[in-house]
């Protein structure tokens, strides 16, 4: 039985003021907000940082109801639910990390009918869970179940970069509950993937809305930085980073701005990501060793010593600057002004690329994407992908996009945000004002990658007589 729904628009601006206290929606919130409180299913695919939470958000305020967010991301809802109660809406969460005295005091509210919660975050493990899936009926025939948000819906496509199997069993709300609306929402989808996730959760095309915005993100400037085994790319990059640090220095204007904001000189909040838990805590001693304020942050850590560096990083603490992770590190935290995202080698995926590296200026801010690459470390991601047990289920399609990133760091005849929106399948070219090394100074990047990269003949024998290691352990 579907809801009745609000067609008040004076509503949304309204909510949007007073409960979410933003001045105006971004291009095409409102669209897809109306197309969510008119009842449609939504797939929205929009660029990092452009504020779709906002677009099942604000919907679950004005609507009657409850609204289901399905997240992969514990981190995610937590902050998530943080923000909302901040903002006085009853909203909540139940995952593995959730007390029993919480999680009966949820499930009681939904067990009633008419539950008060508005937002309620879940696993998709949980939304496999009998008993829960008996308490969303008791809702759903009190016409209390407003819409279904699936966040990350990429991870429910084999084809996606994290494909995760639980998300598959998701189709189970348009079979149980086929008039109640379901909004996916992701920033990385190729158009397969798309299909794939639409076809997989039932969604057809006469109550679909299809939003999708493009991936170009105009103040992020894109760079790829050559580098072999034979030397160590520390030194380019530290060189780099004091660059950054003397140039602040250096300009009267810009000093003159950080004093009166007091804001410390050398506070140029960045991430670098590697791969494994041993680089993290190494290369962030070494930064310190020379006087960079940075941190490791890795699953391995305890659960205090990463929110308290998570804490100081976001506070902009002296010597919390830079954040040294593995790709445990980022979901969810919405920190505006990171100036920039290293990869210190080559991800695993064009996908899991893009998303790391859009944490960079979050506030709209010129902001920069390093991506150190070498052939060396191509090897090894691919060595890494068919050892990794996870990947077998899809590795045609990890295998793919791992190909797609390897290209686009050997591209040098065209524009990084091109290729980023070709790979996402994107037919307009974005507006790329040098904001990256090939609009930039193509020669240089030319002669860059002949110098830096060591011949495949080079890279091949090396890897035959055993000569780089292929370690697996401690990732995350
Ligand atoms: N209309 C708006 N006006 C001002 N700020 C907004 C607006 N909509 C969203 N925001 C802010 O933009 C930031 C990013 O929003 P959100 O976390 O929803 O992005 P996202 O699209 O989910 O990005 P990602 O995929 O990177 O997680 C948040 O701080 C949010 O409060």
């Amino acid at each position: 039985m579907p809801l009745s729904r609000t067609d008040s628009c004076v509503d949304i601006d309204f909510t949007l003021r007073r409960t979410f206290k933003k001045a105006n929606f971004r291009p095409l919130q409102r669209e897809v907000i109306v197309a969510a409180l008119d009842g449609d299913d939504v797939f929205i695919q929009a660029a990092t940082s452009f504020g779709k939470s906002l677009c099942f958000q604000l919907p679950a305020v004005i609507d009657h109801g409850i609204t289901i967010v399905i997240s992969p991301l514990l981190s995610l809802m937590t902050d998530q639910v943080s923000a909302l109660r901040a903002a006085n809406i009853e909203a909540a969460t139940i995952n593995s990390n959730t007390t029993y005295q919480e999680r009966q005091r949820l499930l009681g509210d939904l067990e009633t009918g008419h539950p008060v919660t508005r937002l309620l975050y879940v696993t998709p493990e949980q939304c496999n869970a009998d008993g829960f899936r008996k308490h969303l009926r008791v809702v759903y025939e009190q016409r209390e179940l407003a819409r279904i948000a699936v966040d990350e819906a990429h991870c429910i496509s084999e084809w996606g970069h994290d494909f995760r199997p639980t998300f598959k069993e998701l189709r189970w709300f348009r079979e149980s509950f086929p008039d109640v609306p379901i909004m996916c929402l992701t920033a990385t989808a190729t158009p397969r993937v798309r299909q794939d996730v639409l076809a997989t959760l039932g969604l057809t095309e006469a109550k679909l809305k299809v939003f999708t915005m493009t991936t170009f993100r105009d103040n992020l400037h894109y760079e790829v930085r050559f580098k072999c085994d034979q030397e160590d790319h520390y030194s380019d990059f530290l060189c780099w980073l004091k660059q950054v640090y003397k140039r602040r220095a250096e300009d009267p204007e810009r000093r003159s701005e950080l004093e009166h904001k007091k804001e410390r000189l050398d506070n140029v909040s960045g991430i670098i990501y590697t791969i494994f838990r041993q680089d993290c805590e190494d290369l962030a001693a070494r930064l310190r060793a020379d006087g960079i304020g940075a941190r490791p942050y890795h699953a391995g850590l305890r659960n205090e010593e990463k929110n308290e560096t998570l804490r100081r990083w976001v506070t902009n603490e002296k010597g919390y600057d830079v954040i040294v992770a593995t790709t445990a590190f980022g979901m969810g935290i919405d920190k505006k002004d990171v100036r920039f995202v290293v990869h210190w080698q080559i991800p695993k995926s064009f996908e899991g690329f893009y998303q790391e590296a859009g944490r960079a200026g979050r506030d709209g801010k010129a902001s920069i994407c390093i991506m150190y690459y070498s052939r060396e470390d191509r090897d090894r991601a691919f060595n890494r992908l068919s050892k990794d047990g996870k990947a077998q289920s899809n590795l045609e399609a990890r295998i793919r996009t791992l190909q797609a990133l390897i290209a686009y760091c050997e591209s040098t005849d065209a524009c990084r945000h091109k290729l980023i929106s070709e790979y996402f399948g994107e037919k307009e070219t974005p507006h790329c004002e040098y904001a990256c090394d090939w609009h930039k100074d193509v020669k240089n990047l030319k002669r860059a990658k002949l110098n830096g990269l060591e011949s495949e003949e080079w890279v091949s024998t090396q890897k035959d007589l055993g000569r780089f290691d292929y370690g697996y352990e401690g990732y995350d």
